[in-house]
């Protein structure tokens, strides 16, 4: 920040900005992206959203691609495109041109049909073929996109009506790829069925089972972080690093959701998927390249690493009034937050706990990672008291890197205070828009790259890992604790997190810098 007057300096830096790191082979043809489930709450607040940003920004050409919505719910075109303008109408004012807006409506057309019945799938493959004819596609460079915006219950049946109805006709080239949302499975047994079902209709190069965190800019940053830069290699490990934390808060509880919610809980909501893939990143060995599939290979071997979960390290928990929702049974027993303490056993990380915290109607909306370092040998400055070194990666809101650390108290005693070294992407990268997840997921789809996406055996190790607490709380035999909403969650947790070596620095609070 300049001394005077309170105004940051942005430095230019464009000059070190290396080229991208993945060359993408840049397809032409015919496009056509079909969103299932897209009367839903999903398509309407995120992939749509999505698409039209990628439309907008260049990377989906109005005469390449055309969006098809697909649902069982019977509207007309103009009905779903005034749903997703209704949700969208202040930001579209905002950002866009009539124009733009008006062209990309266009583009969309929906089709009403069952899951279950060829009949649907027979129109909407008929609707596809002629905007191919249309486009002039010729056999092979054709692209068809199946984004399954539904209920996991009804992934196998969309499938094989896909396979039998709506498959791109040519193999010279062109591709039918499916995008499946999570939760995939609600076990392991579940998971593998339901990946048996669908690889038998599907090869895994076709299938993307998307974790929108991974297309998260800070996630996506991770791998960089850890693997380009000197000064974290020796310092990530035992011998330093004392704990880790990756957390999930959100201030507003299972609003609109509670039947779906009820049926999973937080665990397989959020922590069996969002927070584990956060963890392989964290702590995987370096991959032999950027390839996917080096990495993917990486973040299995962790998975397949971590120690069975010991009840003394969870603590459940579940919002006073969550079970008012008239959708959510009056004695449930599904956990709104939860604690778990993961241990992965190999060389760098025993000993290290890895504390994934998610809540729904807590006392804030952050999702982070923390890194609590060791304290120094011989502390001749007697500052231990003051806190911990920490690395916190903030993924949102306010998204940011900042190391906590311990320096000089500025003036003429020689004491300590708390600062910290901050990398806040809202003051450095002032010109950037920092994209939304989806749409670089989506992006990725189209362009065939399965890194930020979770392989078959990545999905059953992480299963692995859960079903045997989920199986307990499914039972009953694991009960959450009561939280009020709007608090931190229940005392317990913090008291875990205690005991598993966290130290809270008192007073020290980090406020995101302003412009
Ligand atoms: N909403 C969100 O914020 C997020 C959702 N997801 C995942 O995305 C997927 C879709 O989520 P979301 O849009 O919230 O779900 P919805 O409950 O809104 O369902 C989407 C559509 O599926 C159809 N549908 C609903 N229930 C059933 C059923 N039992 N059988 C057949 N069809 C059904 C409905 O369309 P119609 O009746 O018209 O056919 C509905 O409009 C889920 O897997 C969810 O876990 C993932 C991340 C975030
Ligand atoms: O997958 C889900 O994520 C959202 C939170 O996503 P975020 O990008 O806003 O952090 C969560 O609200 C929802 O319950 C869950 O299904």
């Amino acid at each position: 920040m300049g001394s005077g007057g309170g105004q940051w300096i942005v430095e230019k830096r464009s000059s070190f900005r290396s080229e991208p790191l993945e060359v993408n082979v840049s397809e032409t043809g015919c496009l056509s992206i079909v969103v299932l489930g897209a009367s839903g709450d999903l398509a309407k607040k995120k992939t749509f959203p999505a698409l039209f940003n990628l439309y907008r920004q260049g990377f989906l050409q109005s005469n390449e691609v055309h969006i098809f919505g697909y649902a069982r719910t019977k509207i007309s075109d103009d009905d779903l495109r005034n749903r997703i303008r209704s949700f969208w109408c202040v930001f579209l004012v905002a950002c866009c041109s009539i124009m733009l807006m008006t062209e990309w409506f266009y583009q969309i057309k929906y089709v009403s049909g069952s899951y279950d019945t060829e009949g649907g799938f027979r129109m909407l493959d008929k609707e596809i073929s002629l905007h191919e004819e249309f486009r002039n596609s010729t056999e092979g460079s054709s692209r068809r996109l199946f984004y399954l915006a539904l209920p996991p219950s009804v992934y196998p049946v969309v499938c094989r009506m896909i396979k039998l109805c709506c498959m791109n006709k040519s193999h010279l080239g062109g591709w039918t790829r499916i995008v499946v949302e999570k939760p995939f499975g609600k076990d392991l047994d579940s998971a593998e069925k339901l990946s048996n079902q669908i690889g038998e209709l599907f090869e895994e190069p076709q299938l993307y089972r998307i974790d929108h965190y991974l297309g998260k800019e800070l996630v996506q940053n991770l791998l960089v972080l850890r693997f380009a830069n000197r000064f974290f290699l020796p310092l990530w490990n035992r011998d330093n690093i004392d704990n880790v934390q990756i957390v999930f808060r959100e201030d507003f509880g299972t609003e609109g959701r509670g039947g779906y919610f009820d049926e999973y809980g937080i665990i397989r909501d959020i922590i069996q998927n969002h927070l584990l893939q956060v963890l392989c990143l964290v702590a995987m060995e370096k991959p032999v390249s950027l390839k996917p599939e080096h990495i993917r290979d990486e973040k299995v071997k962790v998975l397949q690493s971590v120690m069975p979960i010991k009840d003394e390290e969870v603590v459940l928990g579940q919002y006073n009034g969550y079970r008012d929702d008239p959708t959510v049974p009056d004695h449930s027993n599904t956990p709104t937050f939860a604690t778990v303490v993961l241990r992965i056993h190999n060389e760098r990380w025993e000993g290290v706990p890895f504390i994934l915290k998610a809540g729904k109607a807590l006392n804030s909306r952050k999702a982070e990672i923390r890194i609590q370092f060791k304290d120094v040998p011989g502390d001749i400055f007697r500052c231990k008291n003051q806190g911990r070194n920490e690395f916190v990666i903030r993924l949102q809101p306010s998204e940011a890197m900042y190391m906590k650390l311990t320096v000089k108290q500025p003036g003429l005693e020689m004491s300590t205070v708390q600062s910290e070294l901050d990398l806040s992407y809202g003051q450095r990268y002032q010109q950037v828009t920092i994209p939304e997840a989806y749409e670089r997921l989506i992006l990725d789809t189209i362009r065939g790259d399965q890194q930020h996406f979770v392989r078959r055996d990545e999905l059953r190790a992480a299963w692995e890992i859960f079903t045997p607490l989920l199986h307990r709380i499914d039972d009953g035999e694991f009960k959450p604790l009561p939280y009020q909403p709007g608090s931190r969650g229940p005392a317990e947790a913090d008291e875990l997190l205690e005991r598993a070596g966290y130290v809270q620095t008192h007073g020290y609070i980090w406020i995101p810098p302003t412009l």
